[in-house]
């Protein structure tokens, strides 16, 4: 998985914050246990000696490994061909122009509905349907060698149809295997009424497009800014269009299977898009057919669905087994499986969570936190001593001392967390000014002078840097110093500066424009831009933070009343793209419009870190 973007939004002003999560992870663990490409990838290695064809179109890295092009058609039907000649004896043909199957995934279906038959108990002949089945003819050859079922296979494209046939004929199936031409409008009730025959299921791979501009991308949801597909879309209009796409094609199916009813047993399709699963279910609850399943299929960087629908009772579809569901903070490609994981993330920072109205493509809840438990994890993980010391400030702030060195010795711990504060403090500083220019109180430093610049903002922050101030050093605003809020600010401001350069550690990347701007013994963060260069770059804007806005978050108060609220937002789980979940907050109230930012960085490095 890949987090890939966090951004504020330019409407609102710092109230509206996303965060997507790109579903890339390898999918191959998910796999149909029986898949054999499961644990065993192809080995180019191996097929490059044995077929001089495959060989053409691998390269070797520096290494000596092999890679393929896989934005190059011509190799992935290289692939495919290859891959049903050494791991099924199939000779294929594939026509150029057209859809190549990806064995893997094709794989996956099968074996789907070989667990429906098995879980039914239908055993003996086994016939199917295969709609649509391409040039490859690829389910029903790679069905007849693993299980030798019979097939009636339909095809609509000319070019397509004298393809199967050809390679049923080439790989002596025809007894197995017919493939009929039919015509547009129908889908099934055409080959099947005029046929006392009766199938045990029917397959299909629908047509995914709805029309030619979504096939060319023009008009589909792909959002700009998620990168180019891992390998290329092969199909050809012809095969890939039809009116209102894979969710009319199977509706037109649903419909059809009202009139055939117990004609097939079980009639199953594929989908390309987890969206268009719900008005399909829809479908299916309206026209009272209630025995429906769907499941996922899970290859590579790919998913795809299956939804299965029966007329007879005996037919069960397997127990519905999310790829997702991996609990425990293994990650769970689903809005409901990303919620289950943030709500685990919200116990533990001790924010309230309401649940408020959802559906299966979005997921709300509404979110209050009373007191700043998620910054500076990293130092705590590392340093429990600092939670002594920081619940030794929650003590103190109520404690009426006068003692300033104690005050700027533990606001130097916080940010050092170690014995020797001074020298950790400079390392932070550092850190921080090497990223770029710091603005301190609306002046500029540029990151050339990083050393003369972390003497005097230290000196603003009321910071000692190794070998050019004293360790303990008094406030130069010595009317506040003293005070109980002169102690909380500083205290504060300085842990502001770890949680940036927690935010700089976290981001994986170089930043640029770090603004941190002092007024006096407040803070004031106009601007925290952070943009990592990284892919799993994190870009959290404008955000406005004053010490007074801050104070709260040290009130570890046992009175968390709705009033004293640090944050209060709504958290949107989306499914925007199959292959893409974000998580939006939107500000509703609370004293610090920073920790809304905080929250989002804790959700990304934590989702990163699980994945
Ligand atoms: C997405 S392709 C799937 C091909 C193949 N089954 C596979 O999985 O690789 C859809 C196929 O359905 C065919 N097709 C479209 N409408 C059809 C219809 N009404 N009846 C039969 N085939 C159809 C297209 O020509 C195309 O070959």
């Amino acid at each position: 998985m890949r987090i890939r973007k966090t951004y504020g939004s330019r409407f609102v002003y710092n109230s509206f914050l996303k965060l997507f999560i790109e579903l890339t992870m390898a999918l191959n663990k998910f796999m149909h246990p029986r898949n054999k490409y499961k644990n065993k990838k192809a080995n180019f290695q191996y097929l490059a000696i044995k077929y001089p064809e495959f060989r053409k179109h691998v390269y070797p890295d520096v290494s000596g490994k092999l890679f393929l092009d896989f934005k190059n058609p011509d190799s992935l039907r290289q692939l495919s061909t290859t891959l049903m000649k050494e791991d099924f004896g199939l000779d294929v043909v594939l026509p150029p122009d057209r859809l190549v199957p990806t064995i893997p995934l094709r794989l996956n279906y099968i074996l789907w509905i070989e667990d429906i038959l098995k879980d039914s108990s239908v055993e003996g002949d086994i016939s199917g349907i295969d709609v649509g089945t391409g040039g490859s003819c690829v389910y029903p050859l790679l069905s007849a060698r693993m299980n030798k079922w019979r097939f009636l296979a339909t095809e609509l494209d000319d070019t397509n149809f004298t393809c199967a046939v050809k390679n049923v004929e080439r790989n002596q199936m025809t007894n197995l295997i017919q493939v009929q031409k039919v015509e547009k409008s129908v889908v099934l009730l055409d080959v099947l009424n005029t046929s006392a025959a009766t199938f045990t299921f029917c397959m299909c791979n629908p047509p995914f497009f709805m029309d030619n501009l979504e096939a060319q991308g023009i008009t589909n949801t792909r959002s700009d800014d998620r990168p180019e597909p891992h390998s290329v879309c092969t199909a050809s209009p012809t095969e890939s269009v039809a009116f209102g796409g894979e969710v009319e094609f199977v509706k037109k199916m649903i419909h059809e299977s009202l009139e055939l009813k117990t004609k097939v047993r079980v009639y199953t399709s594929m989908v390309g898009k987890k969206t268009s699963l719900s008005p399909l279910k829809e479908e299916l609850r309206k026209l009272k057919i209630l025995n429906f399943s769907t499941t996922e299929f899970c290859q590579g960087k790919t998913m795809r669905w299956g939804l299965g629908w029966s007329f007879d009772e005996t037919i069960k579809f397997p127990k519905r087994q999310s790829c997702f569901t991996e609990t425990e903070f293994g990650i769970m490609y689903t809005t409901e499986g990303v919620a289950y994981q943030i709500k685990e993330y919200l116990k533990q920072l001790q924010i309230k969570c309401e649940d408020k109205k959802s559906n299966e493509t979005k997921i709300s809840m509404v979110l209050t936190a009373y007191q700043n438990t998620w910054s500076n994890q990293r130092k705590k993980r590392r340093h429990p001593k600092d939670k002594q010391l920081q619940e030794h400030s929650s003590d103190t702030k109520y404690m009426n001392t006068n003692n300033s060195n104690d005050t700027t010795q533990y606001a130097a711990s916080l940010i050092a967390g170690e014995t020797f504060p001074v020298e950790k403090n400079q390392a932070n500083l550092t850190e921080i000014a090497h990223k770029g220019d710091i603005s301190v109180a609306g002046e500029t430093f540029p990151v050339e002078k990083n050393q003369a610049n972390l003497t005097e903002i230290a000196q603003k922050f009321d910071i000692s840097v190794a070998g050019n101030t004293p360790v303990k050093r008094k406030r130069k605003d010595s009317g506040s110093s003293n005070s109980l809020e002169a102690k909380i600010q500083k205290t504060e401001a300085n842990s502001q500066i770890s949680e940036i350069r927690e935010m700089i550690q976290n981001a994986d990347g170089s930043m640029d424009n770090i603004d941190t701007s002092m007024n006096g013994n407040k803070i004031k963060s106009e601007s925290i831009d952070l943009e990592a260069s990284s892919s799993s770059g994190v870009n959290i804007k404008r955000c406005e933070t004053t010490a007074e806005n801050l104070l709260p978050t040290l009130s570890v108060s046992n009175n968390q009343s709705e009033n004293s609220s640090l944050l209060k937002c709504n958290l949107f789980v989306k499914q925007i793209e199959d292959e893409m979940i974000s998580i939006e907050m939107s500000w509703i109230d609370g004293t610090c419009r920073e920790s809304m930012n905080q929250v989002l960085q804790y959700f990304k490095n934590k989702l990163k870190v699980s994945a």
